[in-house]
């Protein structure tokens, strides 16, 4: 931690550098706060913006359940603060940026590589869920890449402690959303965080793809959903397609857990775990 980090932020603190993103509910830029020289990002939310999306409890819940992450493959957020009209996020910067420009920009990921970023994910994951945090928005945009190559999972906005059964309609693309969050919010069903699990799955064959498998053009995608009705493509190596499989099935219960997929031959493989 940075012991010397007064509690209390402002934004007089900070000089602000080049804009690094812009996101639905607002601007992120490069800052730095200046007694320390700290290089951090400056997440700008408009309140105005955050009433009218009816996420202001969202906001909350995110910096409550952030502020007590520590791990290498999540994004920090070191604190926040508020001026008359804008929430600040103050986060760690990722010197590389979002994972999901490299992607398109490769198309798809080797093996080797994907294999590493999965380690990583699951090993992330299994420290969120010891706690009890489901991340529930686990996707290429909202992963971002350190200095060192390293992924940060990122945008808690979404998280959530388990269980929990969903009210606030989600927004965005479909193509992540396991088949038990597709259901109404009604009270008998509720979903953990094998929610993530689904979302792992999918975010293996979208780095191995360069697509997800579900692509989220047409009604179709619920309903493909629903049925996990999709196709591994042959270039895929057997192995990685047994972790897909394993990781995509309707059943919140047979997923296969973190510590099996840490464990995986595939990911084992590619992982040149320190020993
Ligand atoms: O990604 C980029 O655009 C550019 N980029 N490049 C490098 C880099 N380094 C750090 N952070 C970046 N971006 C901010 C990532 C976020 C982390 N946490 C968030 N939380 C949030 O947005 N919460 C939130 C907002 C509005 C409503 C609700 Cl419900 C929740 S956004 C970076």
């Amino acid at each position: 931690d940075h012991p010397q980090a007064p509690k209390q932020f402002h934004l007089g603190m900070f000089e602000i550098g080049k804009p690094l993103g812009k996101g639905k509910f607002g601007r992120v830029y490069l800052a730095r706060e200046r007694s320390s020289g700290f290089v951090c990002a400056l997440k700008v939310l408009h309140k105005s913006e955050l009433q009218q999306g009816k996420v202001e409890k969202q906001v909350r819940r995110e910096i409550e359940i952030q502020s007590n992450l520590r791990h290498p493959n999540i994004l920090r957020l070191f604190g926040h603060f508020h001026d008359s009209k804008r929430v600040f996020l103050i986060l760690e910067f990722a010197g590389k940026g979002e994972l999901y420009k490299h992607l398109r920009k490769e198309g798809r990921f080797p093996e080797w590589k994907a294999a590493q970023y999965i380690a990583q994910m699951a090993a992330a994951l299994k420290y969120l869920h010891k706690k009890h945090v489901m991340h529930r928005d686990i996707k290429p945009e909202n992963i971002l890449v350190g200095i060192h190559g390293e992924i940060k999972i990122s945008d808690f906005g979404w998280s959530v402690h388990a269980p929990n059964n969903r009210r606030q309609t989600m927004c965005g693309t479909l193509d992540y959303l396991p088949p038990e969050m597709l259901k109404p919010g009604s009270s008998d069903n509720f979903y953990n965080e094998k929610v993530d699990l689904w979302s792992l799955g999918v975010l293996t064959y979208e780095f191995l793809v360069g697509e997800a498998p579900f692509e989220d053009t047409t009604i179709m995608t619920q309903r493909r959903i629903a049925r996990c009705d999709m196709a591994v493509p042959s270039f895929v190596s057997p192995e990685a397609k047994d972790l897909i499989m394993r990781l995509l099935v309707l059943d919140p219960e047979k997923r296969i857990p973190l510590d099996d997929v840490l464990r995986h031959p595939w990911v084992v493989k590619h992982c040149v775990t320190k020993g």
